[in-house]
């Protein structure tokens, strides 16, 4: 199953929403189809997201050029970048959205002197590359990570949140793709996935995709993650993250702030593995972090089968943000930061 594929210049999408008992596709042929598949997580996870967008951006290049005969580039340039700032508000927190987006653009306006058919097939080919270096990105960083737990020397106990595998991202994952690495190290002895409510990204996705690789996990409600951590010998968590600020200060899904302090309590180290895509060093701190909230009758129901009274008041933040304190390391692309903070993240980055 692949997460996205561009196809005869449409982009197809694996509908996550249907996971994991049907496996259906939705084919977007305008930038408006893939804006809709983000915002109902059709497509989700902050890598795939970005790389769905860049596509997305791509399809808006070509309407702009099929239905107008521009008299110049710049104005070309002007209309796509209208596109570009409507699919940049289809969700506000996974910062990798918008960092495609800018990409994009910047390739488009770095190429402002050719004709606008050149930069159809420029944006086109970006996007490609693009889904190209996430899959080598999550790779490093997948060996970046299993190489610093590899270091227990001993078959490794993990818990993880909501999905940030290859359903996440245009690789192996993540957070998951660091347990695929040390699962082919031999050194995954029980992965505990949250089931992570309300969308159930963990039951619906996580479980079957460690499932499919043969690797041992075991589903527990959200409720259970300090229990699993006292009476199971967790040794690590690992996370997905969808935007970390300058101070290593991280948002993930909902969830994972309480993760983190559980693991606190507990002694058991807690790990976030992101690409460089998503740090934005442009805020200083997670309270900066936009969080999106989402539709309440998400949280009055399980999978559309209302569990609560349709005028009950609900709250659903679907992120939430994890203070670089209770963080040990980060794995990227790039290496390791350990023990996040505004000083660590700076040097990481040179800056
Ligand atoms: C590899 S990033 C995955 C990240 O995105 C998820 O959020 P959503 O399912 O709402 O897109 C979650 O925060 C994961 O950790």
């Amino acid at each position: 199953m692949d997460t996205l594929r561009w196809q005869n210049g449409q982009l197809v999408l694996l509908d996550q929403t249907k996971l994991p008992l049907e496996e259906s596709y939705i084919t977007c042929t305008k930038w408006q189809d893939v804006y809709d598949a983000i915002s109902i997580l059709a497509v989700r996870g902050a890598p795939a997201i970005g790389v769905a967008a860049a596509y997305g951006s791509v399809l808006a290049a070509r309407m702009l050029a099929d239905t107008r005969d521009y008299e110049s580039t710049s104005e070309f340039l002007a209309d796509f970048s209208e596109c570009c700032r409507c699919l940049d508000e289809a969700r506000p927190t996974a910062v990798n959205l918008h960092w495609a987006l800018e990409t994009m653009k910047a390739a488009a306006y770095g190429a402002e002197e050719q004709p606008v058919s050149s930069i159809l097939q420029l944006l086109e080919d970006k996007a490609k590359s693009m889904q190209a270096e996430d899959v080598a990105i999550n790779t490093a960083m997948s060996e970046y990570g299993a190489e610093e737990l590899a270091a227990a020397g001993k078959p490794l106990t993990i818990l993880t949140h909501c999905n940030a595998g290859a359903l996440a991202t245009a690789g192996v994952g993540t957070a998951l793709g660091v347990i695929r690495s040390l699962h082919k190290r031999g050194l995954i002895r029980m992965v505990y996935a949250d089931e992570t409510r309300p969308l159930l990204q963990g039951a619906r996705l996580t479980v079957s995709e460690l499932m499919a690789d043969g690797i041992p996990v075991t589903l527990i409600t959200d409720n259970m993650a300090a229990w699993v951590m006292k009476t199971k010998g967790v040794d690590a968590v690992v996370v997905g993250a969808d935007r970390i600020t300058a101070n290593g200060d991280t948002a993930n899904k909902i969830g994972t702030y309480g993760v983190s302090i559980l693991a606190k309590e507990h002694g058991v180290p807690f790990y976030v593995a992101a690409p460089i895509s998503t740090f934005d060093l442009s805020l200083d701190k997670g309270e900066q972090i936009p969080i999106e909230e989402r539709n309440h009758d998400e949280v009055r129901s399980i999978q559309g089968v209302p569990t609560a009274l349709p005028e009950a008041a609900v709250f659903n933040p679907a992120f939430d943000v994890t203070p670089h304190e209770n963080i040990a390391a980060i794995f990227t692309e790039k290496g390791v930061i350990r023990k996040p903070d505004t000083a660590q993240v700076h040097a990481f980055f040179n800056i």
